[in-house]
């Protein structure tokens, strides 16, 4: 028997967070061989704990055998101690009408706070995954805030467009979404995104040259992505959860189980790879190996993937600046 990983999930009785606990719960995220602890955050309003206590007595009722134990508190020292694993999610979702950047100072002292605490408590390689809006900046604010735990270890949630964009294109080209390989959504996870379907392949052919249509590319692909999770909020009144949380489960088992040589995209730190400055929260191509990320290299930017590339890198910066007095 392996021995248990902490994961914490804040915001764990949210939406979101009820369609996430209960498979992290299952050994969906971390292999149906690998023990976990849920350490589950929540506000301390009254109505909070009490929902949060719901989850609990759900999960508990659900025998789930890989679940060795479980923590509901409002305490995020306490949530985070020794957290291997921690999915931020806790925050504010917006509503109709709302962009997710509206979000940026409402959430930022959450980040900071919550920065703090995994910086005090935390496993010292702790894997952090930011799903709360606006959430690369979001994870920037977190990193900024845990100057004693690698910057690396901290990530934003790219995987819903990526898999949102999947879709789309297994749709228009006629194929299985399992056959298309080598994907990309670069940059922020906002109406900027760009995702960039030059490099996919579907059988090892260019999945590019079978679509064979730049103006539905430009004009009805790029937008659709970039505007999906404003879509749903119009359909449903509400944010996007179950695919929210099945991207986070996607995210995380990539970056902890590997990815076998295929390309995910992950929000990171930047490198300083494809002309993106250095620390910036940005959508990259990656392959995971034994724990640890890598940025696939080498991939040629033209004129139009540029212009795509700086569009959402603007906004980043403008977000980081609306921020920057948090940061000290
Ligand atoms: N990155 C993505 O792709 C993506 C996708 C969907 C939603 N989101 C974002 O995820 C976040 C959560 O969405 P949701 O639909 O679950 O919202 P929700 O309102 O249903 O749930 C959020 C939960 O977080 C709790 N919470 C708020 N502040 C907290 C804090 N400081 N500490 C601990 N818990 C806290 C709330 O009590 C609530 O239970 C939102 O910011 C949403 O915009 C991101
Ligand atoms: O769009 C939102 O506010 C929720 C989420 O980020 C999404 O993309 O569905």
């Amino acid at each position: 028997m392996k021995s248990p990983v902490r994961v914490a999930v804040t915001g764990a009785a949210g939406q979101i967070g009820y369609s996430l606990v209960f498979r992290i719960a299952s050994g969906e995220m971390l292999g149906k061989d690998q023990p976990v602890i849920l350490q589950m955050l929540e506000l301390p309003m009254e109505k909070a704990q009490a929902a949060l206590k719901g989850v609990m007595m759900e999960l508990e009722d659900c025998a789930f055998p890989l679940l060795v134990g479980m923590v509901g508190t409002d305490d995020a020292e306490v949530a985070f101690k020794d957290a291997d694993v921690a999915l931020l999610v806790g925050a504010r979702p917006r509503g109709p009408g709302m962009e997710r950047k509206d979000l940026l100072l409402e959430n930022a002292k959450i980040f900071t706070a919550q920065g703090a605490a995994l910086n005090k408590v935390a496993s010292r390689d702790v894997k952090v995954l930011v799903v709360g809006n606006p959430a690369n900046t979001n994870a920037y604010i977190a990193m900024k805030s845990a100057p004693d735990l690698n910057p690396k270890n901290f990530t934003a949630m790219l995987r819903l467009d990526h898999n949102r964009a999947l879709s789309q294109l297994a749709i228009k080209a006629g194929v299985a979404v399992a056959d298309i390989e080598k994907l990309v959504v670069w940059g922020n996870h906002s109406p900027t995104m760009y995702p960039d379907y030059r490099f996919a392949t579907v059988g090892g052919s260019s999945l590019k040259d079978k679509i064979g249509d730049e103006s539905w590319n430009r004009e009805t692909f790029i937008p659709k992505v970039g505007k999906r999770g404003a879509a749903i909020i119009e359909a449903r009144g509400l944010s996007s959860a179950a695919s929210a949380a099945n991207a986070a489960i996607d995210h995380l088992r990539d970056w902890v189980l590997g990815t076998d040589g295929k390309w995910a995209t992950m929000g990171i730190p930047s490198d300083g790879s494809y002309g993106i400055p250095k620390d910036v929260m940005y959508g990259f191509p990656v392959v995971c190996k034994d724990g640890k990320y890598e940025i696939v290299s080498g991939l040629v930017i033209d004129d139009y993937s540029r212009e795509m590339m700086n569009k959402t890198l603007a906004e980043l910066e403008e977000e980081r600046a609306g921020v920057a007095s948090l940061l000290g």
